[in-house]
């Protein structure tokens, strides 16, 4: 399988970081965005001068807004929509059976409470899918900074036609066959994210942070062998690597929402009109309602639902996070493991 032509659909931020990418990788790129006025914006001044100001972008990348002349001679598509507009975009595309999606968005449904990949299962059963998805801010990776990540594919030939598609020297995507583990790694983190910077807003110490990145690894494995994939996964880019980055950085949108939270802000406030998207935020109901169903404790999870949802102060969700029990680190670590 070769992959030559990619469409990259989501002209955010990181559609238009992976669409660099792409081009720098050799392929033959077309970035689309649903608003003509940014296409054409784009194609005026070779920059996404809203969501990714400074990047020059090379004059043989095409930019449309029309999605038939992206997808209709694309050997694969790469999306990069917000998780909670999906659905809406999908639905907005003619998409030919067996046309490759990888999905690089990290959200869950908030309305039906799926996956990205179950989302695209239900709509697309005969497209193969991957994910794209592991430690990386667009503007680094955009800047030419090197940046790894998780390529995931059920099928082994696509994972390797993807790999080899997107590779370089500075952009490395390494391979697996776990879609189910690297989706939920991208999806999790940017809840405990939000954790972890209202931890830092709360001024609770370096000690709390290292604490909540590791006890919210156990939550996202737990919740992703739930759903079928394999806790490998989460040892790696798409897990603990996103994790600590997202975790220990203002670059991050969903650490600094909730560093803001911490410090005392109000949610709406924080949103106010910014054209990015925050997806943590829109993901936490549902991967509380989500790991509820399947019996998986989360309760880093269900605090940040707590804050954002329900209206409870981050002071009191971590005065209950911590009258938790102790008890024993892993589950098969207690007295009766051999
Ligand atoms: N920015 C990053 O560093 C980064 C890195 C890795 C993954 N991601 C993930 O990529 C996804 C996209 O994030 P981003 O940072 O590129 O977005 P962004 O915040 O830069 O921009 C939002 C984008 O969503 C588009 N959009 C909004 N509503 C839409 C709709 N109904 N249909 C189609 N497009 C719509 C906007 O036009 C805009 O292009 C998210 O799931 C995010 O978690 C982002
Ligand atoms: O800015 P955030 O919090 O959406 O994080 C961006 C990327 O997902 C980091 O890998």
């Amino acid at each position: 399988m070769t992959i030559d032509r990619i469409a990259v659909l989501g002209a955010g931020a990181w559609g238009t970081a992976l669409a660099l990418e792409a081009h720098r990788a050799g392929r033959k790129v077309t970035l689309w965005t649903r608003r003509p006025e940014q296409a054409d914006e784009i194609r005026r001044s070779r920059e996404n001068a809203v969501y990714l100001p400074g990047i020059a972008l090379p004059d043989d990348l095409a930019v449309t807004s029309d999605p038939a002349e992206a997808i209709d001679s694309a050997d694969v598509l790469l999306l990069v929509v917000p998780a909670q507009h999906m659905r809406a975009a999908l639905s907005s595309f003619e998409i030919p059976p067996g046309l490759p999606l990888v999905s690089a968005a990290k959200g869950i449904e908030n309305t039906t409470d799926k996956t990205m990949s179950e989302v695209l299962a239900e709509m697309l059963p005969d497209n193969p899918a991957a994910v794209l998805s592991g430690p990386s801010f667009a503007g680094e990776a955009a800047a030419g900074k090197p940046t790894a990540v998780t390529l995931a594919a059920p099928d082994e030939r696509l994972a390797l036609a993807l790999i080899e598609a997107f590779g370089t020297r500075t952009f490395r995507p390494y391979g697996s066959t776990d879609l189910v583990g690297a989706e939920v790694g991208g999806a999790v983190k940017n809840v405990l994210a939000i954790a972890a910077g209202i931890v830092a807003g709360m001024e609770l110490g370096e000690n709390a942070r290292a604490a909540l990145i590791t006890r919210g690894l156990a939550e996202a494995t737990r919740f992703a062998v739930a759903l079928g994939g394999r806790a490998e996964t989460l040892m790696g880019l798409s897990g603990i690597g996103d994790l600590v980055l997202t975790c220990s950085s203002t670059t991050s949108r969903n650490f600094s929402l909730g560093a803001r939270l911490g410090k005392g802000e109000a949610l709406e406030a924080i949103l106010g009109r910014s054209p990015s998207v925050v997806e943590g935020v829109f993901t936490a109901a549902s991967l509380h309602r989500r790991a509820r169903t399947l019996e998986v404790e989360m309760p880093i999870a269900e605090g940040v639902d707590a804050v954002l949802n329900r209206g409870i102060d981050p002071g009191t969700v971590v005065k209950e996070l911590l009258s938790r029990p102790v008890g024993w680190e892993f589950a098969d670590a207690g007295p009766s493991a051999s």
